[in-house]
């Protein structure tokens, strides 16, 4: 599976150790920055983790700020894009097996890197369980994309 991954100023570190960890795991990754701890702007690395998901360049997409708030408000502005702000497994199984979510962010200012990687994995691992309430629910979600597309 190939997997982009971006990070402002405040998530590089984090990046930086799970990218090595995922790819022991198998997983290809496009690592769209940042690079150093020089203050950036988190939806700068969003987008474009964000628009490789839903051009289908990539299967899924992590984002990691100071929090995971701004990554995943951004991100969730995108079309298509379902992001989950995670930081314990419970949520990670459920918002792949309800949500079905394509993106997940981390804050790397609220968990240490073996709670991240732990999450990561579960989170890849873990299928969409396909159930028809959840069908259902994510297809209001779409239909209130494309009512804001219309009317943004
Ligand atoms: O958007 C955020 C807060 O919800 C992210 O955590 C940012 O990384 C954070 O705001 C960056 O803060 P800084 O004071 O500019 O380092």
């Amino acid at each position: 599976m190939k997997i982009a991954i971006g990070a402002d100023h405040a998530g590089y570190r984090l990046k930086d150790v799970v990218i090595p960890f995922l790819q022991e795991l198998g997983y290809e990754i496009v690592d769209v920055g940042s690079h150093c701890a020089d203050s950036v702007d988190y939806p700068d690395y969003a987008v474009p983790v964000c628009d490789m998901v839903v051009k289908g360049e990539v299967e899924r997409g992590v984002l990691i700020c100071g929090t995971g708030i701004g990554m995943s408000i951004a991100a969730n502005k995108t079309p298509g894009i379902r992001c989950a702000l995670v930081h314990d497994l419970f949520s990670a199984k459920a918002t792949r097996e309800h949500n079905d979510t394509n993106v997940l962010a981390m804050g790397e200012r609220v968990i240490g890197p073996g709670v991240a990687q732990e999450i990561l994995k579960v989170w890849l691992e873990t299928p969409f369980s396909q159930g028809e309430r959840h069908i259902g629910r994510i297809n209001k979600v779409k239909a209130l994309e494309a009512k804001q597309e219309l009317h943004p």
